[in-house]
């Protein structure tokens, strides 16, 4: 609700024209379900996509990374808008840094990417901390740690921003350590694909580096054949020298929850133009790390 009243207010402002907030509850939102076992894709998505083929709204406000990697020829991807800082962060009780958990430190995370990840920096710096599976909305999740229940929880940086709890936050994962989900932080606007006049509006909230980027990470994910569950990170950012940009990096890794076997690799070259040329750089990335074993990583659910 939060993301979309910002969009909804972004698209007023440019358009002259009132846009009416439809509240939609999701799958995603209501299952107790862990995330890794509901099997797939689009359980934050379905019920928006099925309001937009009913006609009930015009269009859809979706967090990128919940986002299936394919489209529907039905529905266009209308505006991808700049996007947040995607990494994750820690909420940990008395305001303490990852890296200062003490031993035996619980930490709740629902993700096998983040599991993996946090587990595999565990492992290589001596640091002795248990991951603990949870879910929930962000409110369940940090009380974990405001009763106690758990040492920290880990969360995206952006949906606490877009909710104004990002205070909350006592450490930033450097995204050496965690590489965020692929299209963390970015925003997917989705209409019907035939509906040109509104695809023309709402493409003026596009951002043309954030689509390229997240086209890259999101053809790294499908490219691997994983789901939004999997355990897969990427990251696509621009290197510049000085104020020009020159080049941009793909990051990629996936892991074992346990954090034991770990595939990351990164590749760099010219920001891509085209749509093409970013699906061309995220299944080469794919392909390297395939080469390295990743398919073996990635376990049933991922498939
Ligand atoms: N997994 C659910 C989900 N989908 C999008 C976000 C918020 C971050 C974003 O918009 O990228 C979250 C919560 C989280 O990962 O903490």
């Amino acid at each position: 609700m939060a993301q979309s009243g910002q969009v909804a207010d972004a698209v007023s402002r440019m358009t002259g024209r009132p846009v009416e907030l439809v509240e939609i509850t999701t799958y995603g939102d209501t299952s107790r379900e862990h995330l890794a076992q509901m099997g797939g894709t689009g359980v934050f998505v379905t019920a928006l996509r099925d309001a937009l083929h009913r006609g009930e709204v015009d269009f859809a406000v979706h967090s990128l990374k919940d986002l299936p990697t394919a489209q529907p020829e039905e529905l266009a991807l209308a505006a991808v808008p700049v996007r947040e800082d995607p990494r994750d962060v820690v909420v940990a009780r008395d305001a303490l840094k990852f890296t200062d958990l003490p031993r035996g430190a619980r930490i709740g995370t629902g993700s096998p990417r983040r599991m993996a990840q946090l587990n595999a920096y565990a492992l290589g710096h001596g640091l002795d901390i248990e991951t603990v599976p949870i879910r929930g909305n962000v409110d369940t999740r940090i009380g974990y740690v405001r009763d106690g229940r758990l040492d920290a929880v880990v969360l995206a940086a952006a949906g606490l921003t877009r909710i104004g709890r990002i205070d909350e936050a006592t450490d930033f994962l450097s995204v050496d350590t965690v590489l965020p989900a692929p299209g963390q932080g970015a925003l997917a606007i989705e209409c019907a694909a035939d509906n040109a006049d509104l695809i023309a509006s709402l493409a003026r909230l596009d951002d043309p580096f954030t689509r390229v980027a997240v086209t890259a990470e999101r053809s790294l994910l499908a490219a691997l054949e994983a789901g939004c569950s999997a355990p897969v990170g990427a990251l696509a950012d621009l290197l510049a020298d000085g104020q020009i940009v020159k080049e941009m990096r793909l990051r990629g890794v996936v892991g074992t929850p346990d954090g034991r076997s770990l595939v990351q690799l990164s590749t760099t070259g010219p920001v891509p133009e085209t749509h093409d040329q970013a699906m061309t750089l995220g299944r080469e990335l794919a392909a390297e790390m395939l080469a390295q074993g990743a398919a073996g990583l990635m376990g049933e659910r991922a498939h």
